[in-house]
């Protein structure tokens, strides 16, 4: 391996580490701590256990955590309902609604009822639409995360060329977005793609968020490229990428690991949104430089 590793985890840390200062700045401003409600939906075992992790970091951030659990045959009108209660609670200052749903839920409907200024995870189309225009909202927890990590690697990123590949919602669409508004040349490439290797020959920045183990391979890419990978797939063999992370680390010049790389810092920038949301709700200044 001749990679360097980004510590995603270490980063993560460090971010979450700052978000408590300012949370603990704004509790002393603001006479209380901010407030970030979680719903999920159902008993899906992966999706437990991002709840509860969210939660901890929350409290051990000083903020306000509230879980709110609904059994997987809640009627939409219940949860839009909930919804609707947290949107007016003043104690909230952000929302996440744990996707994916179970099914015969809308998620789209229920994403675009949460209030924009409470949408911690970037997901309402009015922030995708703040984002594509380059105005101020939340960007998705995912991608921004990633940007920090390329940030700190990379320094300036102007004029780079990028390959995302992935264009969901959640992770491809806004990472193209950001890294557009970072001054990359972005690709985006998904399953229609054709001849990726060629698209990625030339990427000096790759994030993959495909949702397929081991999928982009070590000589698919530009020596010395820097590689995020998103993905995370549980195997029998435990958790890994969308990278085939052996033959990836001796072409790149930095990866991402899995566990231990971009997950982490989604948990952060949603501590991070949450800190920002409660800043605009109670009209607290807060320097964007210091976070
Ligand atoms: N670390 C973290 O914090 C997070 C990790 N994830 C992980 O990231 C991964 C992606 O998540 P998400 O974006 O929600 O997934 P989606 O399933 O919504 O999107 C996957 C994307 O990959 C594309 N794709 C599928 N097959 C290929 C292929 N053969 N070649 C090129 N592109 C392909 C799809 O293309 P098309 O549009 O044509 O179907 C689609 O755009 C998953 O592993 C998920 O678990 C997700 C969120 C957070
Ligand atoms: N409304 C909503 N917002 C989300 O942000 C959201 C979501 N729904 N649904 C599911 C995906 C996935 N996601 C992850 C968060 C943290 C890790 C994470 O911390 N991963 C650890 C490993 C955790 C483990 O061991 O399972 C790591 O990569 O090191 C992973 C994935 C957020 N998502």
């Amino acid at each position: 391996m001749t990679a360097e590793l980004i510590d995603g985890k270490k980063a993560a840390e460090r971010l979450r580490a700052r978000v408590a200062e300012l949370a603990a700045l704004f509790a002393e401003d603001a006479g209380r701590k901010p407030g970030l409600a979680v719903v999920l939906v159902g008993e899906d075992a992966a999706s437990s256990v991002y709840v509860r992790s969210k939660g901890k970091a929350t409290v051990a951030a000083g903020m306000e955590s509230f879980e709110h659990r609904l059994p997987a045959d809640t009627a939409q009108a219940d949860l839009i309902a909930l919804v609707d209660r947290l949107n007016a609670d003043p104690a909230v200052d952000g929302i996440l609604v744990q996707l994916p749903l179970p099914g015969g839920l809308d998620a789209q409907a229920v994403l675009t009822r949460i209030d924009p200024d409470k949408d911690v995870d970037g997901f309402h189309p009015v922030n995708a639409g703040r984002l594509a225009t380059g105005l101020n909202g939340f960007v998705p927890c995912t991608p921004y995360g990633c940007l920090m990590l390329l940030k700190a690697q990379l320094g300036e990123l102007s004029g780079l060329n990028a390959v995302v590949i992935g264009r969901s919602n959640i992770v491809g669409k806004p990472m193209a977005a950001l890294l557009t508004a970072a001054d990359c040349t972005v690709t985006i490439a998904h399953s229609r793609t054709r001849n990726l290797p060629h698209h990625l020959a030339h990427a000096d920045i790759v994030v993959a968020a495909v949702g397929r183990a081991g999928f982009v391979r070590g000589e698919w890419l530009k020596p010395g490229a820097v590689v995020i990978d998103v993905g995370i797939n549980r195997t029998p063999a435990g958790l890994v990428g969308d990278v085939e992370f052996e033959s990836a680390a001796s072409v790149a010049g930095a990866i991402t690991p899995v566990p231990g790389g971009v997950g982490p810092m989604t948990i952060a920038c949603l501590l991070r949104n949450t800190l920002v949301a409660a800043h605009r709700r109670e009209g607290i200044a807060l320097d964007p430089q210091a976070i």
